[in-house]
């Protein structure tokens, strides 16, 4: 029995999204790696599924899951794709995504861009989270990161060069974040627009990362680097992020794209 799949990116952060509305699939951790699998499976980012919404005013509920089958309790760049998703199947053009975040409402912009309210930064040390109680502006760590969750855990290393990409995995796993963390490198350009280049918590270095853009804006204006309206340039292209004074929510627009439609035999991978 096959079963269907999206196949959709955000600035080169790829998806494998699956539909579990009409019914839930075997999705293990280990046929989750396997699927998302550079060689020997689809291949992605992250994997994705929708499901039937609990929360009063959603549309539809999103999970999202690391090529290590681990689970992320946010991912920008793929709320940016099943809103446009949704809103595409006659969901309108303001859907609302029930996440482990929160309620995340997007909007399809008229120039073709989505935007997605991310919610407010968590700045509080139990709240990335962190090892123990400690200043979340300034890690004490070499580089002296800042970091914050949005839902998923980050540490912002604001840099004049990319060389310590090479410790991403080490500073991912460092003892500091109990549930690892993504590693963004932040280079300001001025203070309206930013070069940021993620290694992802159970991913590794990808083209772009939603949510670490909006962790590098809200740390950089903390820091009083950049203002709450910046530009953030990936390898993948730029999202315009905006952290708001009125109400603390992080906006993040961007682009999205549907790369392909595909069927699977998931009874053909590893569970
Ligand atoms: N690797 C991340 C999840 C995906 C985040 C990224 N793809 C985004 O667009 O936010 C984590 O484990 O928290």
């Amino acid at each position: 029995m096959r079963t269907q799949f999206y196949k959709m990116h955000g600035l080169g952060n790829d998806f494998v999204i699956f539909d579990e509305r009409p019914a839930l699939l075997p999705l293990t951790p280990t046929r989750i790696a396997a699927l998302a699998h550079r060689k020997r499976g689809i291949g992605c980012d992250q994997l994705v599924t929708l499901g039937k919404p609990e929360a009063e005013g959603a549309d539809v509920l999103v999970r999202f899951f690391n090529p290590d089958g681990s689970e992320a309790g946010a991912c920008g760049n793929a709320s940016r794709c099943v809103a446009a998703l949704v809103a595409g199947q006659g969901g309108g053009a303001h859907p609302v995504l029930q996440t482990r975040a929160g309620l995340l409402p997007a909007h399809m912009q008229a120039d073709g861009l989505v935007t997605v309210d991310m919610g407010p930064p968590r700045t509080d040390w139990q709240d990335v989270p962190l090892a123990s109680a400690m200043d979340t502006l300034c890690l004490p760590l070499p580089g002296q990161p800042a970091a914050l969750s949005m839902g998923n855990p980050h540490a912002t290393f604001f840099v004049q060069d990319f060389s310590l990409l090479a410790q991403g995995y080490a500073l991912e796993h460092d003892p500091l974040f109990p549930q690892r963390a993504n590693i963004g490198l932040a280079i300001m350009e001025n203070r309206s627009r930013m070069r940021l280049k993620v290694h992802e918590r159970g991913a590794g270095l990808t083209e772009a990362c939603g949510s670490g853009a909006c962790a590098a804006v809200v740390n950089a204006v903390r820091r009083g680097l950049a203002e709450r309206v910046c530009e953030v340039v990936l390898d993948g292209g730029v999202l315009r992020i905006e952290w708001s004074a009125q109400n603390d929510h992080v906006l993040m627009t961007g682009p999205v794209a549907t790369t392909f439609e595909g069927t699977v035999d998931l009874a053909a991978f590893a569970s």
